[in-house]
């Protein structure tokens, strides 16, 4: 399997070098030559499978030489076993159509984990005799910043900056990072938005690919979905719920709580596959800019507005691009020029084939502080369920839409990261699992910095080993 950038000029890779390079070297995104796909007899044949088979057949093609079967299935099998459901990722049943996809049970409480623990076990086996260490720097509005910080820490030859906007994260989400002092892990708190962290991760990188910038003595790579490796992780689970809803005979609906467009770009990669999916519903918070490119075309970034869905405070979302470039024909040319324009002037109108291809598969929602409320109250008061906003988003969505097929809502993350707003809406508070116990009572260490890319690349020149 090949990687090719959608923005055109930059080299194809194979699956070790896409996933240590993270972003192309001409601005663009990877993403594979050519869809593999999985016949349905393929696709029969998962079910009864546990997490790691299922997650081995579904990523095999994908991996290509980089890896045996058997060593991918040894990584799979680390990186799950970490998880504290033997499911892995269980369905729950709400009612007669909806379900909810238990995507939280790994170590940071988040579906980031789903990726971010193989991907650290992937830099690990890549890196292996190097030598030249990876400095790896993300932006994260909560949730990838402490998974991949948990699954990168101590390890040899990774060092991690993670950048969040400061007094934007719930408490439980900073201090899952910052109580984290290993020496390779640096936390930093930017004086801004995730966006204006998106935006300077993206600028570093652009910068190393030219050659210029303080940062050309380090070989940088990315956890952020803009890493191919996560995005592939994340198909997986698509596949391990449709097939126990009754796939490849049934086809199964997903409402996901949308932000940078990661997780539901891997249900679009699924659909890709051979997955019978009936509709992808991308729900959204007030930042609403994905709901209006879907709906109507325009994909226009206004200010970011702070909500309890701290994850989805996000008007950039990296991977839409993704699915334009796919959509539009795989024209890096073309696409190069529709995204010069948007970051020129922040807005663009999606092109009719991209717009009426979108609408084949996607749906879209957008979700207020009222509804968000009422569909956490209707989990807990109807189905037994304490969820955290972020589901609820998508909860909301789910039931406003008509399918007439099994929708699952992704939970993408365990509700006692948000126990504030948790209590809010429903007026139980969720306990912390034992597994993050004593985070309230361990020493926190970060940088706080200035949302400039002077300040931030100065201090990563200075501060990487
Ligand atoms: C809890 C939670 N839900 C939803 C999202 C949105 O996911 P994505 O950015 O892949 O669209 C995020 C952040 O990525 C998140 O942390
Ligand atoms: N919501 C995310 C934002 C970064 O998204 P990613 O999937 O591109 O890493 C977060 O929690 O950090």
């Amino acid at each position: 399997m090949r990687y090719v950038s959608t923005r055109g000029t930059a080299p194809a890779l194979d699956f070790r070098e896409v996933t240590l390079a993270g972003l192309a070297n001409d601005g663009g995104l990877y993403l594979p030559d050519a869809w593999p796909s999985l016949t349905r007899d393929e696709i029969a044949a998962l079910a009864g499978l546990s997490y790691v088979e299922t997650a081995v057949r579904v990523m095999t093609p994908f991996v290509g030489d980089a890896l045996s079967e058997d060593e991918l299935r040894s990584l799979c099998t680390q990186a799950y076993g970490r998880f504290s459901h033997e499911a892995v990722t269980p369905l729950v049943q709400l009612d007669h159509r909806h379900w909810l996809l238990e995507l939280f049970h790994g170590p940071t409480l988040a579906f980031k984990d789903v990726a971010l623990q193989l991907l650290g076990l992937l830099f690990e086996k890549f890196l292996t005799g190097t030598d030249r260490p990876l400095t790896v720097v993300g932006a994260t509005s909560g949730d990838t910043g402490s998974a991949a910080i948990d699954a990168l820490a101590g390890r040899e030859h990774v060092e991690i900056f993670m950048l969040h906007p400061k007094g934007r994260v719930s408490d439980v989400q900073r201090r899952q990072m910052t109580t984290v002092l290993a020496p390779n892990v640096h936390n930093i708190a930017i004086e801004g938005s995730f966006d204006d962290a998106q935006a300077m991760v993206k600028a570093m990188f652009n910068a190393n690919a030219a050659g210029t910038g303080p940062l050309g003595h380090l070989r940088l790579s990315a956890v952020n979905s803009i890493n191919w490796a996560r995005l592939m992780a994340q198909v997986v689970y698509y596949f391990y719920a449709a097939v126990r809803l009754g796939a490849p005979e049934r086809a199964v609906a997903f409402s996901v709580p949308t932000g940078n467009f990661g997780d539901v770009f891997a249900g679009y990669v699924a659909a890709k596959m051979g997955l019978p999916v009936a509709k992808l519903i991308v729900a959204t918070n007030v930042n609403d800019i994905l709901h209006r490119a879907l709906s109507s075309g325009d994909y226009s970034a206004k200010g970011v507005v702070a909500t309890p869905t701290p994850s989805m405070d996000i008007q950039v979302s990296s991977n839409f691009e993704r699915l334009l470039f796919d959509l539009g024909g795989r024209d890096g040319a073309a696409m190069r020029e529709q995204m010069a324009g948007f970051e020129a002037s922040k807005a663009m109108r999606l092109t009719n084939a991209q717009l009426q291809g979108a609408a084949g598969l996607f749906g879209s929602a957008r979700v207020d502080l009222d509804d968000m409320a009422l569909a956490m109250r209707w989990a807990c008061e109807r189905a037994g369920q304490v969820i955290d906003p972020h589901t609820a988003i998508g909860l909301s969505a789910a039931r406003a839409s008509d399918l007439d097929v099994p929708v699952v809502t992704l939970a993408t993350a365990h509700p006692a990261k948000f126990r504030d707003a948790v209590e809010r809406a429903t007026g139980a508070r969720p306990a912390l699992p034992a597994r993050i116990g004593n985070l309230f009572e361990r020493e926190e260490g970060y940088e706080t910095l200035p949302a400039t890319l002077e300040a931030v690349a100065g201090y990563i020149a200075k501060t990487a080993a």
